[in-house]
């Protein structure tokens, strides 16, 4: 059984705090994983919290608006990899067998902002016995130079590359929320919960739970949104929080 999982910046780093990573959490979401019975069949994916989105939103770069600042560019992509050497050190240190996968080195997104990713490393990595940990990163944009790459983004175009029978966005939240702040148990349409989706809380640059409901609703496999006191029941088989139906886009 393959697993795509993406831990949320906001849960691994004091979102508040630039480039602090928060380690309690971090190798809580660690143990989880290196206990689960899922092994070394998992893909991770962490997002940017407090190194990402900080650097992003001070040169004014997100999904959508581009930059050619040299400076820019190596601020932001360079706090996503202190960020993941983190992340994969944690893992090392508790027998993941994990290795770095950084996006900016090989994704793409043309003029019309649609992405390509390739993913044949990932594929053979994962066959290998690895653990590939993919970041939310930077991404070469045609005629916009450099945007954001939400991790959210990259689970969307993992889970199909490799056939993933699970899919899991760990974040702080215990999934998605109704108007009254209660867990809505599934989400088949934007539109069904877009009053009550809101951005992030902290400073984020690709949409909070709003933009992570609209790239998930994409995918045709489920998607599990739970927050990090249900990750090992999410790896445990169990759909914690919110399941988005997606329609592969349809
Ligand atoms: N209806 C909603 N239900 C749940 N969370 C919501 C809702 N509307 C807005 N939010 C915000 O979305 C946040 C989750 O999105 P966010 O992008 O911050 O999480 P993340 O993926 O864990 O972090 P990162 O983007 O750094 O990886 C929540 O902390 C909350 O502030
Ligand atoms: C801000 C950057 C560079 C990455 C954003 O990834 P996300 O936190 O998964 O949305």
């Amino acid at each position: 059984m393959t697993v795509v999982l993406k831990l949320g910046g906001s849960v691994i780093t004091e979102k508040d705090e630039p480039e602090t990573v928060d380690r309690a959490a971090l190798s809580a979401a660690v143990s989880a994983i290196a206990e689960s019975a899922v092994g070394d069949d998992i893909v991770l994916v962490h997002g940017g919290g407090s190194f990402g989105h900080h650097h992003a939103a001070e040169y004014g770069v997100s999904t959508t608006a581009g930059t050619h600042d040299v400076a820019g560019v190596q601020a932001i992509h360079g706090a996503m990899c202190r960020l993941n050497d983190a992340v994969v050190d944690a893992l090392t240190e508790q027998g993941v067998p994990a290795v770095p996968v950084h996006p900016f080195s090989a994704a793409t997104r043309d003029a019309d902002g649609d992405l390509s990713l390739p993913t044949g490393q990932v594929t053979t990595l994962l066959e290998e016995g690895f653990v590939p940990v993919l970041h939310g990163d930077l991404v070469a944009h045609a005629g916009a130079g450099a945007t954001v790459l939400s991790g959210d983004e990259l689970v969307v175009e993992l889970a199909p590359a490799v056939d993933a029978d699970r899919v899991g966005v760990c974040s702080t939240v215990s999934g998605v929320l109704d108007e009254d702040g209660a867990v809505v148990d599934s989400i088949e349409s934007f539109e069904a919960v877009a009053a009550a989706l809101g951005g992030s809380d902290a400073t984020d640059v690709s949409g909070g739970m709003a933009g992570k409901v609209r790239a998930l609703l994409a995918l045709s496999a489920p998607a599990v949104v739970f927050g990090p006191d249900a990750l090992p029941a999410f790896l445990a088989g169990e759909s914690p929080g919110t399941t988005i139906a997606g329609d592969g886009g349809d």
